[in-house]
């Protein structure tokens, strides 16, 4: 059987007496997009915070790959080629859109300082990420706004450069986190787009939290649901939309509002 790309195996945390996430088990096959959704409180962001290593499970296994993330830091994580999605606009205060791809790129190489002592891997280490913030930048359509500020930007830019940013570091697959929040339909079509381009140009998988269903069913393969921390509906999207327990759970009863 291929190695999953992300193997989930029965994980858990709480917090104080809120069990946040209940027993999750899910394996990806490589070459897929997922969506995970659910209710607000449902897990969600819990859930991505443990695979990204920023939260440690209480009980449970989490494999990239085939290699344990137990005990990483989400440098380590992302260095392993799982990255999450920026928020643009906070990480590099100041800098344009072209210093933010070209830092992310830098970032790979953040957890080696005795590397980055040598100038000649620093100097080859700068030269790279510059290349590839470069082709980065064309592959999102942002070349246009290069040296703009990038927390100057329209809010769907940055969003987009959130998810660029994460490429940067050479992920093969891609944690994005409600990328089409505050999203206007235009601003979320072009995320769709990207988000579809990403994994059939690049060959990045992608995780995807969203409340837009919409966007969900028409970009992922596979859904899986989660009410109350616990899965409740895993499969492809025209089987969960029908299934009663997720129905139940996110819609109010409502099947055809999916
Ligand atoms: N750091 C924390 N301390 C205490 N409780 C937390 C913490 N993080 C999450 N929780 C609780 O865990 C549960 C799951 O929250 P989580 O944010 O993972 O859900 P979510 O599905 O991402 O929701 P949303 O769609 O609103 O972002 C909620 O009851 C939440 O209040």
């Amino acid at each position: 059987m291929t190695v999953p790309r992300l193997d989930v195996d029965g994980v858990s945390r709480s917090f104080g007496g809120i069990r946040a996430v209940r027993a999750v088990s899910f394996a990806l096959e490589p070459g897929r997009i997922t969506g995970l959704i659910g209710p607000n409180g449902a897990g969600k962001t819990t859930l991505f915070n443990l695979i990204a290593g920023t939260l440690k499970p209480d009980e449970g296994r989490i494999r990239f790959e085939g290699r344990a993330l137990a005990g990483l830091g989400p440098g380590a994580v992302a260095r392993l080629g799982l990255a999450r999605s920026f928020q643009a606009t906070s990480v590099f205060p100041g800098l344009s859109v072209r210093e933010h791809l070209h830092r992310a790129a830098l970032l790979r190489h953040a957890g080696r300082p005795a590397d980055l002592l040598r100038w000649r891997v620093l100097a080859a280490a700068r030269r790279a990420a510059g290349e590839r913030a470069a082709e980065l930048l064309d592959f999102a359509g942002l070349a246009g706004v290069a040296e703009t500020e990038a927390a100057a930007l329209p809010y769907g830019l940055q969003k987009i450069l959130g998810v660029v940013m994460a490429l940067a570091g050479g992920a093969h697959m891609l944690l994005a986190d409600e990328p089409a929040a505050g999203l206007n339909p235009t601003e979320t079509l072009r995320m769709g787009a990207l988000l579809r381009a990403i994994h059939r140009k690049r060959g990045v998988d992608i995780l995807l939290i969203e409340h837009d269903l919409r966007m969900v069913m028409a970009l992922c393969d596979r859904i899986v649901a989660l009410g109350d921390g616990a899965v409740i509906a895993d499969g492809p999207p025209a089987l969960v939309r029908r299934d009663p327990a997720f129905v139940a759970a996110y819609l109010g009863g409502d099947a055809d509002a999916a």
